[in-house]
């Protein structure tokens, strides 16, 4: 269900104008960011979406429905909403807290019952050691994966959530960030997110609008796009003078930045294996076991006497799905120290990249020809 702003604006009662003459679609399924400098109407078009702020003119459409004269109340039970410190119920249990809307839709006890403590499992909580416990018995990260399953208990077809993660350290944050994703990717719902943290939109946003003051909308696009072709100055600066780092979290694998070295089999006998090593002029080899699979290299060096090439191949653990970013082969080539990583398809190897091929890599990443990342999850 995706949600359509016509026209909306926000003048408040001292008449400051929140936002002006907004037009914005959310697609379906998708998750949009609202990101922007502070005071520049992020959170006032988010809550004229449920209309805890009430838009001063145009229209707020959610799927097929004009919902900008909605009652209110029935509007938010369709309507997850996650906020910074969550605003969980300090006097009721996890368990109440998240089954709050199912209460309130007349829903029986045992099946609100299940369904609260099937969404605690799913955010990572769980249902026998939580469920009982009161928000302060909970770490913030915790209380905030609360906050989710409550948002998430009617399953609401819209999320929004503002600044959801801002209350926690920034490791609990990346990894509530990644979890989210996770379970969006299973979900699918239209989310609509707030933050003022650029890192954050182009990790997690499938599409991020950047906002100025006035609820202008200064581009509208993938982080991918955000990062390489920023619209005007405004947005150049808001994203960063580094953007060309954090492109690499948002670039993926394109087949033709891959080398291809010469391929031996572990079976294989070594004087063979020389021999093509020397025809094809190469100083080193990948080497697959009889399954196809990555089991490791080996150098021209190595390669001498008799045996076979499993036994005098070195083993390689640095890989990459070919879905990964760049920032991924990147981290992993330095994690492993290698001079290389393999780049796989399930279990099937693909090519190497090499720091060379990864320097052209980011080149063209820096530059804009983008193949995306399938999500930015991989980051
Ligand atoms: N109740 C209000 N009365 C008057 N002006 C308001 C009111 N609420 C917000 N504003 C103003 O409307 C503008 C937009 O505010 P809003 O809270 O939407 O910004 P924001 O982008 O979410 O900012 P932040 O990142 O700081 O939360 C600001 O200039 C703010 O001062």
């Amino acid at each position: 269900m995706g949600i359509r702003l016509d026209g909306v604006s926000k003048v408040y009662d001292d008449g400051t104008v929140g936002v002006a003459e907004l037009d914005l679609t959310f697609a379906a399924g998708e998750l949009t960011v609202l990101v922007g400098p502070s005071g520049c109407g992020k959170t006032t078009t988010m809550k004229m979406i449920n209309r805890i702020i009430e838009p001063t003119t145009g229209r707020i459409v959610i799927g097929d429905d004009d919902v900008t004269r909605a009652d209110p109340v029935e509007l938010r039970r369709r309507i997850g909403y996650v906020i910074q410190n969550v605003g969980l119920f300090p006097h009721q249990t996890i368990r109440a807290n998240v089954g709050t809307v199912p209460r309130l839709l007349g829903w029986g006890k045992e099946e609100t019952r299940a369904r609260v403590d099937e969404l605690l499992a799913t955010v990572g909580l769980d249902p026998a050691v939580h469920g009982d416990r009161y928000p302060g018995q909970l770490s913030g990260g915790q209380r905030q994966r609360a906050g989710v399953a409550r948002a998430l208990a009617a399953d609401p077809p819209v999320l929004l959530m503002d600044e959801p993660f801002s209350a926690v350290d920034p490791v609990v944050r990346e990894r509530l960030q990644a979890e989210f994703l996770r379970l969006q990717a299973t979900v699918r719902k239209t989310i609509v997110f707030v933050t003022h943290d650029i890192e954050e939109a182009v990790r997690i946003g499938d599409r991020i609008a950047v906002m100025s003051e006035g609820g202008r909308v200064e581009q509208f696009a993938t982080p991918a796009e955000l990062l390489g072709r920023p619209a005007n100055g405004f947005v150049a600066d808001f994203v960063g003078a580094d953007r060309g780092l954090k492109r690499l979290a948002v670039t993926g694998i394109d087949a033709e930045d891959l080398e291809h070295p010469p391929v031996l089999h572990a079976e294989d006998g070594l004087a063979d294996a020389r021999a093509a090593l020397q025809r094809s002029g190469a100083r080193w080899a990948v080497v697959l076991d009889d399954a196809d699979h990555l089991h490791g290299w080996l150098s021209l060096d190595r390669a001498a006497g008799s045996g076979t090439v499993g036994a005098a191949a070195r083993r390689m653990e640095a890989w990459v799905p070919r879905d990964a970013s760049l920032k991924a082969a990147f981290a992993t080539m330095l994690q492993h120290e290698a001079g290389w990583v393999a780049v796989l398809d399930g279990d099937q190897f693909l090519g190497v990249l090499t720091p060379e091929s990864l320097h052209s890599a980011l080149r063209r990443s820096v530059e804009g020809r983008v193949p995306e990342t399938a999500g930015a999850a991989s980051a």
